[in-house]
């Protein structure tokens, strides 16, 4: 059985070859210590929200367990952006890839540089319907995952690649 707290991890890039870009941040997941990759949604084409200027991104989400806490498991998705390249250049701006934890088990995380459940997921169609396609009983901000996803991607351009 999997061991560990089960997280889930949004995946974003809309720089070079992003579905290239999402599997190697998937690969290099799998391979990091006190991390079991254990799924993943299919790739989605998304319109940019936040920063729109920029091209779409493809996203995923992915379901892993951890034995690492949330600030070691954060620096380890870091040291993953990092490695495939990460530079921010424009804060929201275009990224080879980013990981952002969006769920820690059941946890309430509240810190400066960590805020888990991710603040901005319920309103993100590229998190929510990736995420419901892998565990639609989920409830978020008090709402089923599966739900959610079906009134954001009504609202959101959202594609199954
Ligand atoms: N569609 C889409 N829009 C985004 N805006 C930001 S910022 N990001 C980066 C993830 O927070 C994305 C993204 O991954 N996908």
């Amino acid at each position: 059985p999997a061991e560990g707290i089960r997280c889930f991890i949004g995946l974003g890039s809309n720089m070079g070859d992003a579905e290239a870009n999402i599997k190697q941040a998937l690969k290099l997941l799998a391979n990091t210590g006190g991390i079991s990759v254990a799924s993943r949604a299919p790739f989605y084409r998304t319109a940019p929200v936040g920063y729109t200027e920029q091209d779409y991104f493809i996203n995923t989400v992915a379901a892993i367990y951890t034995t690492l806490s949330p600030k070691a498991l954060l620096e380890k998705l870091q040291a993953i952006e990092n490695k495939l390249g990460r530079v921010r250049l424009i804060r929201w701006g275009p990224r080879t890839i980013d990981l952002d934890l969006l769920l820690y088990g059941n946890e309430l995380i509240h810190e400066p540089d960590l805020e888990v459940p991710h603040p901005r997921m319920h309103q993100r169609a590229f998190v929510v319907v990736p995420l419901a396609d892998i565990c639609p009983d989920l409830v978020i901000n008090g709402e089923k995952v599966d739900e959610l996803a079906r009134r954001l991607s009504g609202e959101q351009d959202i594609y199954a690649i």
